[in-house]
């Protein structure tokens, strides 16, 4: 592992990228939010590179900046100081039509609530989001990557919790996203249902290549990671390389 003082040494060095060009390029990215008569810097001087097709786990304490950071990647929101290129795109001068088209096109988001629609059918839910895409696949490609093709009729009340957040995947995956944001995915979930669910964001950044990054209080989860990136005060104490994935089949906690 690297000390936190090299990781946070400057100027801005690529942390255990590959020789490649990131998707995201962050550079002293700061969220600052007023606090009575102080500030709370929910993100203190971030520099980060992410790539196409990685799978990266975000570690850090309740409060360390982890879902800041995930919203500003996906462009819900921006940051105060700092900058952030996705591809050639300036994220934190763009204007609102801009962050809209980029999320819409390229940003898929997962969080701990599945936010599926009752009265509507597995795939109905997964169509509200693939009736709107420039090139989606159907609601029943995105379902059978995540193992529910056979439960495409189905109503959320006539599913597991594990089951709804997969149709919450197949929902967020059908517009075929470069970027897959899962906010705790699991946080909702008992362990074996919360492996089916990891299951499926593994199998999703294997076959579609899609850059995936998810938040998780759980350290075991990072051996599913290509890099595991720690936050500690809105920094990043360190960036750990996996040599190889573990599959999360084979992930015990
Ligand atoms: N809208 C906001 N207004 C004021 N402070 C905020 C706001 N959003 C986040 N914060 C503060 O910024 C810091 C980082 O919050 P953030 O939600 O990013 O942490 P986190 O690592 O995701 O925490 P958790 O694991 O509990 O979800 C926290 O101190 C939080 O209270």
């Amino acid at each position: 592992m690297d000390s936190a003082a090299s990781a946070r040494a400057p100027p801005h060095p690529v942390q255990n990228g590959p020789e490649r060009e990131p998707l995201f390029r962050a550079r002293d990215l700061t969220k600052v939010y007023p606090s009575g008569e102080s500030e709370i810097r929910a993100l203190d001087g971030l520099d980060l590179d992410l790539y196409e097709s990685e799978l990266i786990v975000l570690l850090g304490a309740s409060g360390s900046g982890k879902s800041t950071l995930l919203n500003i990647l996906g462009g819900l929101d921006v940051p105060t100081t700092g900058t952030l290129t996705y591809r050639d795109l300036d994220l934190t001068g763009a204007n609102e039509d801009d962050l809209t088209l980029f999320r819409r096109d390229s940003v898929g988001f997962i969080f701990q609530f599945y936010n599926l629609i009752p009265s509507l059918t597995a795939k109905e839910n997964v169509a509200l989001i693939t009736e709107i895409s420039r090139d989606p696949m159907t609601p029943h490609e995105a379902l059978a990557l995540v193992a529910l093709d056979d439960r495409m009729d189905h109503f959320p009340s006539q599913m597991s919790g594990g089951q709804q957040q997969r149709v919450a995947i197949a929902r967020a995956i059908a517009k075929r996203p470069e970027v897959l944001l899962c906010d705790e995915p699991t946080g909702a979930l008992d362990v074996k249902t919360g492996i089916t669910v990891l299951e499926a964001i593994e199998h999703v950044n294997q076959t579609l290549g899609t850059l995936t990054v998810v938040i998780t209080h759980n350290a075991v989860i990072a051996d599913m990671a290509d890099r595991v990136i720690h936050l500690s005060d809105g920094q990043i104490v360190d960036i750990q390389e996996n040599k190889s994935r573990r599959p999360v089949r084979s992930l015990a906690w």
